[in-house]
């Protein structure tokens, strides 16, 4: 069985980790879609497909499934995003999400979607690890070390700085 689990992973940390591990149990290949794959260098979107393709692979090499890393860029049309992913990505036969957009656009298309609970969301989301990045605290024990190894590669906290401090400096949000 083929499994599909997609995110923005802007960073991929150990709660997506934790998601990886438990379908790991369940499938014998795995689909990682990196969403949003046209944004980077924003407050929601740092960092590019390219280093999220990195941080995903390397952070997934733990685990057992063969696992395709696919970016997937978004549509203005949610009613045919479903189709959109299909096209993109090898035959895939449970999508894992606890997104509820996702959940829903995956069901009305008759996919079978498989949700688990979030595992400590106090800490581990990427919200919170952006903040994080920017005030100087402690988020590396949050990400697998691989993540840590590309995020130093490329520098991403001082980007992550210089965006926010953009943003500060009434430039707008870099998300528009
Ligand atoms: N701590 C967690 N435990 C379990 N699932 C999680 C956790 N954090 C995120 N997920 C799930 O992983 C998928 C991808 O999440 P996403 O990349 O948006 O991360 P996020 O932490 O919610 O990021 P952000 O705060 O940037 O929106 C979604 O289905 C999301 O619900
Ligand atoms: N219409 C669309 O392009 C559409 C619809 C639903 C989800 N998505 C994407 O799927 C990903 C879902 O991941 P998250 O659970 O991390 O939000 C995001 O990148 C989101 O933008 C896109």
């Amino acid at each position: 069985m083929r499994g599909f689990y997609i995110g923005r992973y802007q960073p991929f940390h150990d709660g997506h980790r934790h998601m990886v591990e438990e379908i790991a149990a369940e499938v014998d290949e795995l689909v990682l879609g990196i969403g949003s794959a046209g944004d980077s260098h924003t407050t929601r979107n740092p960092f590019t497909a390219g280093e999220r393709v990195m941080m995903v692979t390397k952070a997934v090499e733990e685990f057992d499934p063969t696992t395709y890393v696919v970016p997937i860029e978004d549509l203005d049309r949610n009613s045919v995003w479903v189709s959109h992913v299909q096209s993109m990505t090898p035959r895939f036969d449970v999508a894992y999400s606890n997104n509820p957009l996702v959940v829903r656009l995956f069901e009305e298309a008759g996919v079978e979607v498989r949700q688990s609970p979030m595992f400590r969301r106090d800490v581990l989301e990427g919200t919170e690890l952006r903040e994080r990045m920017i005030r100087g605290r402690d988020w590396e024990d949050l990400v697998p070390d691989a993540v840590v190894d590309v995020i130093r590669e490329v520098d991403g906290v001082k980007r992550i700085r210089r965006i926010a401090e953009t943003d500060a400096n009434g430039d707008g949000p870099s998300d528009q």
